[in-house]
């Protein structure tokens, strides 16, 4: 008895707090139109459960009524302010005490309960990646042969694979070797680990978005999440305490883990906090990556007719190069151009560049962005506007292509032609100073993959269809097709040499 009073105590309490933080927290916002429900005090879940059924019809009418200025809409988790991107390059210059990316990520996440908090503590994981992924970027095509060739049976008769499940096999093994390295990349406890965390890291969030936040805490002890996302925690751990022990600073591996040791003082930090921190990276590389893969290869068997030029690209490629390089891989342009514009055309999520506001801004049109608001771009409808690129509904494999090599020609800067670059035009990666600093090991992963797949099968949809399926939209965001299948088959003329 006495327990069960403490319990409601302490609910009680929990509650009023709850009520005094909102009292406090009514600030001024943007006087802005609205798009889908407006939330009110007791439409919530409702305005969200909109959101999140309706979201690509939503952010469509936003886009199309107020693509120059800025509206009001509830998503799956906040109410947020999407702002034209036209803003944007003026955003780009404010520090993160104006304009917070990380709280961004770990409020919509719920992070102080699946571990995304960690992005708070330290930056050692986005520095890493800016420096030392990038400089050894020439390790990914001498590790990725060998971890693709695991995944592929029954070669020399069509074999079907779930497309979803066979990309995110060879993504989720050829990060583990960049992330942590051999022997631990090769461990099924390890990779099944990795992939379980990401899941659910989001299912606990959205398990705990169903509740007012005075019952989050209360709650978290009996979501089912939440002893899965534990017993991740305890196994990646262990397994990267084994891992370390043989290991100083200092040492010669070439692998995240390595670096993120070499980052810290001679003591390192807590086991525990390393792994959470790698299990981050994981996070954000492994599904996106796959994403995005997929997506190419769905746009690659829609319009088999590219397949021809795309594979004596690849084969010169790697002759001129003597094999799979990363000179090779930066000479595909033809492919570089067909992943850049199947990502235009195939965006992973609705809204992008999402900040919180931490301090006044006043744009130079007089607009005022408050502290407290949170802010997102029409990422996904920007990318599709003709007014932006033309016959933006088209795809047009080698629209990127004859950029850059007009580019060339004129001797003008070919980067924002590339697959890996960001453009105000173009959100895929973000934008600003907290652009995706796993951009360049990404697009050159799945470069790698798209041409080893090309080069060695013929890849086919199953009998009859000879269209994309169409994506699933959840919440704000886009996801390829999980069911489909896609077959694969040795090819008998490629050249055995690499
Ligand atoms: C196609 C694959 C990927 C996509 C589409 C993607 C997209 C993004 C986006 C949109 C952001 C937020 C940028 C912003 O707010 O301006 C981001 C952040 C990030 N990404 Fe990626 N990403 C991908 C792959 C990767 C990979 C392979 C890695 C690591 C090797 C990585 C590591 C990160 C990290 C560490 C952050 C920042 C988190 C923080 O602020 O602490 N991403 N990514």
């Amino acid at each position: 008895m006495g327990y069960l009073q403490n319990f409601a105590a302490l609910l009680l309490g929990s509650a009023v707090l709850h009520a005094v933080i909102i009292l406090l927290s009514f600030r001024p916002r943007v006087n802005a139109p609205r798009v889908g429900k407006r939330p009110g005090l007791l439409g919530l879940w409702r305005a969200r459960a909109h959101f999140y059924n309706n979201g690509k019809a939503l952010t469509k009418e936003g886009y199309d009524r107020y693509k120059s200025s800025v509206y009001w809409i509830q998503t799956g988790d906040m109410e947020r302010l999407v702002i034209s991107n036209r803003y944007i390059d003026e955003l780009r210059k404010y520090p993160s005490s104006y304009l917070d990316s990380k709280m961004a990520v770990v409020e919509r996440n719920l992070g102080w309960y699946n571990g995304v908090d960690i992005i708070l503590k330290s930056t050692a994981h986005v520095d890493v990646c800016h420096t030392q992924l990038v400089q050894n970027l020439d390790i990914l095509p001498r590790v990725f042969e060998s971890e693709l060739e695991a995944c592929f049976r029954d070669r020399d008769i069509i074999h079907f694979y779930n497309a979803t499940g066979l990309i995110l096999d060879m993504v989720n093994r050829v990060t583990a070797k960049i992330l942590v390295g051999e022997p631990l990349c090769y461990d099924a406890k390890w990779l099944q680990t990795s992939l379980e965390t990401t899941v659910n890291t989001g299912l606990l969030c959205r398990y705990l978005q169903r509740y007012p936040a005075f019952l989050r805490p209360f709650m978290n002890y009996f979501a089912p999440a939440r002893m899965n996302l534990d017993r991740n925690h305890s196994v990646a751990q262990n397994l990267l305490s084994k891992r370390i022990k043989g290991r100083n600073r200092g040492d010669k591996n070439k692998d995240i883990l390595q670096w993120l040791m070499d980052t810290y003082e001679e003591k390192g930090p807590e086991i525990s906090f390393l792994t959470n921190q790698i299990q981050f990276v994981a996070t954000a590389a492994v599904r996106s990556t796959a994403a995005s893969l997929l997506n190419t290869m769905y746009d690659l068997l829609s319009f088999p007719q590219y397949q021809t030029l795309l594979r004596q690209e690849i084969r010169e490629a790697i002759a001129e190069h003597g094999g799979w390089s990363l000179a090779a891989v930066e000479n595909m342009k033809r492919l570089d151009s067909f992943i850049k514009e199947s990502q235009r055309m195939n965006h992973h999520i609705l809204l992008s560049f999402n900040r919180k506001v931490q301090r006044t801004i006043k744009l130079h049109d007089g607009t005022t962005l408050h502290p407290g608001t949170f802010i997102s771009t029409p990422a996904y409808w920007g990318a599709m506007d003709p007014a932006i690129f033309p016959n933006a509904d088209e795809f047009q494999p080698w629209r990127w292509f004859e950029l850059r090599s007009q580019a060339e020609r004129e001797n003008k800067n070919t980067v924002p032609y590339l697959a890996s670059s960001i453009s105000l035009e173009n959100l895929f990666w973000g934008y600003g100073r907290n652009a995706c600093p796993g951009r360049f090991m990404a697009a050159a992963e799945i470069k790698l993959l798209v041409a080893w797949m090309l080069h060695h099968f013929d890849i086919t949809f199953p009998e009859g269809q000879d269209s994309r399926p169409e994506s699933l939209f959840v919440d704000e965001r886009v996801v390829p097709d999980p069911n489909q299948d896609i077959g694969f088959q040795l090819r008998q003329d490629n050249d055995k040499t690499y």
